[in-house]
């Protein structure tokens, strides 16, 4: 399983860096716009220079409304900023068919600039409460749009948590489902060390954190912590010891910097 890590900022980033080793991905967002909010172009292109070469830089395209144009020139920003990995939040979408037709042209405005580029649709484990497309529809939004993950993460950032929306056995289809599609499957939302073991049983390749490496466990208020990053990645490890069939690294290989 790869350790997404989410940086507000710049400062956030370089506590990053210096936690390298134990982390995967380094995912921009602006917390402050939503729980998917993007940040400034600037603001990618400094953290991509800040972090070693061989961590992929992920950006945050926001939460998105149902505006396909929009939203694909957006994608396009984050991907010249630096970005390979260009996460969208299909927030305003209320049907599959609309978030296809907004991942179709995040896909094509990417692809077409960098065909290497990696497009993860993501949804929302919480999708009842804003009114989203269901979280069992993203693998099939992500197949049918030709993305290359789908993810989901919590809307709302209220101290409930991923399994509190979908519980275990429900994302465990989530990555059945986006695995015979031949997508990896993404899972965050304020999850915590002690969802580890369910999140590596049920074969999760990518795990998305911010709260659980900040001070405190607060996403708004602390910070990213080095040692915390460290803390959680032992406990990914240890988990992966256990779990060795889960945890083929079979579409690691997916993976850009
Ligand atoms: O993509 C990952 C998110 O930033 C998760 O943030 P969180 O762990 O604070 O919910």
């Amino acid at each position: 399983m790869l350790l997404l890590i989410s940086p507000d900022g710049v400062e956030e980033a370089l506590q990053c860096a210096k936690a390298a080793e134990h982390l995967d991905i380094v995912d921009v967002k602006k917390p402050d716009e939503g729980s998917l909010g993007a940040n400034y172009p600037w603001v990618i292109r400094e953290i991509r220079a800040a972090v070693p070469a061989d961590k992929p830089v992920s950006a945050t395209v926001g939460d998105v409304p149902f505006k396909p144009g929009t939203v694909a020139q957006a994608a396009l920003g984050a991907a010249v900023s630096g970005a390979t990995y260009i996460k969208v939040g299909l927030y305003g979408c209320t049907t599959p068919e609309q978030a296809i037709e907004v991942m179709r042209g995040v896909v094509r405005a990417v692809k077409d600039h960098r065909p290497d580029a990696f497009v993860v649709a993501s949804g929302y484990a919480d999708a009842h409460r804003i009114g989203s497309v269901n979280p069992l529809a993203l693998p099939d939004v992500a197949r049918r749009s030709g993305s290359d993950a789908a993810m989901l993460d919590t809307a709302i950032k209220d101290g409930t948590r991923l399994f509190d929306h979908v519980p275990p056995e429900v994302c465990a289809e989530f990555v059945r489902l986006a695995h015979q599609a031949d997508l990896l499957a993404a899972l965050a939302g304020s999850v915590t060390r002690a969802d580890l073991g369910a999140l590596t049983r049920i074969g999760t390749d990518i795990v998305g954190v911010r709260g659980a490496v900040c001070e405190g466990g607060d996403r708004n208020s602390g910070r990213i912590q080095p040692h915390l990053v460290a803390a959680f990645r032992a406990e990914m490890d240890r988990h992966a010891r256990e779990h060795p069939a889960a945890t083929a690294d079979n579409h690691r290989s997916k993976v850009v910097s």
